[in-house]
């Protein structure tokens, strides 16, 4: 199923607080959209809006033309994963995907089963009884098995350890590739993710700054290292993004693209030319005063 999320000035209100400002964007590929951006930027705010949690106070969001709040017929689209709380749960891994499965129409059973497997979690204990990171592992379980069209993972990988991280992201990959849909990922661990986007958002304070490629945002930009010197003389008319110094060896990222001449004398000048990571642009993107 091809499903298209359009948000026209998009906006909600808490009380008096602007936590989201007119956003406006589209979502219409079945690939991987990294929703960036710092604490209290709007993340969690505008996917419970898409997940039919919440209502805008203005503008609107569709899922194919329809608003999903309230909205069964949306809501058995959308699964949105988040940190949830188990502490009430009384029920064992077992007891709730038999229920998940009742209500989620693409649930794979036999995936679920090589999910739990491969985080090693107990089919018969209590899942308030499991540590945070396992019960991050069956959130994951829950989100990927069920194969919903959009797919949400809102910083669904806190308290797993780096091991159960990398399983989460090489399944995420794997099932991607054979059952492509929308699925939106929402982090702080953007140098640990970032090879798992196809598109990035970056929210700042309630606004889109901005939704690009993957590929083509971090060809916006290009590290320069070498000899301090040579490094400032280079760089001295550019757009610096961030700067470190250790000794005498400098490196500085810059925002712009390298003409072929500029390419060649920083070869001549010993410096080294590398590309720049999505997490030195969010963090400028998304500094104070930008
Ligand atoms: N229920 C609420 N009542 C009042 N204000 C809220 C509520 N939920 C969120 N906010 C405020 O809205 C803003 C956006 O919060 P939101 O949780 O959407 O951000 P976030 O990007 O998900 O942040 P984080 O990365 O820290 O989880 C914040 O200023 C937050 O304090």
């Amino acid at each position: 199923m091809t499903l298209t999320v359009e948000a026209t000035d998009l906006s909600l209100t808490y009380g008096g607080h602007h936590a989201l400002q007119k956003l406006s964007f589209r979502l219409s590929d079945k690939k991987i959209y990294g929703f960036l951006g710092r604490n209290g930027a709007g993340k969690t705010s505008l996917l419970s809006i898409l997940a039919s949690f919440r209502e805008q106070t203005s503008g609107s969001l569709t899922i194919n033309e329809e608003a999903p709040f309230e909205n069964p017929n949306v809501m058995q689209q959308v699964a949105f994963i988040y940190s949830k709380d188990y502490k009430d749960e009384s029920d064992n891994v077992k007891e709730i995907l038999e229920g998940v499965e009742r209500y989620r129409p693409y649930f794979d059973k036999e995936y679920a089963q090589h999910l739990i497997q491969k985080f090693n979690l107990p089919l018969t204990k209590k899942v308030k009884e499991f540590s945070k990171g396992m019960q991050s592992a069956l959130n994951v379980t829950i989100g990927l098995a069920s194969r919903a069209p959009i797919t949400i993972f809102d910083e669904a990988y806190l308290g797993m350890d780096a091991p159960t991280r990398e399983i989460f992201y090489q399944e995420l990959l794997e099932d991607q590739a054979n059952h492509p849909r929308i699925m939106i990922i929402s982090t702080h661990l953007v140098s640990e993710m970032d090879y798992l986007f196809d598109e990035v958002l970056i929210l700042h304070k309630g606004s889109l700054v901005l939704q690009e490629e993957y590929e083509s945002l971090i060809s916006k930009g290009v590290s320069i290292t070498g000899a301090a010197s040579e490094v400032d003389e280079f760089v001295h008319s550019m757009k610096l993004l961030n700067v470190q110094q250790l000794g005498n060896t400098k490196s500085v990222m810059i925002y712009g693209e390298l003409t072929e001449r500029e390419r060649k004398n920083a070869q001549q000048s010993g410096l080294e030319v590398g590309p720049i990571s999505l997490q030195d642009l969010f963090i400028h993107l998304t500094e104070e005063g930008n």
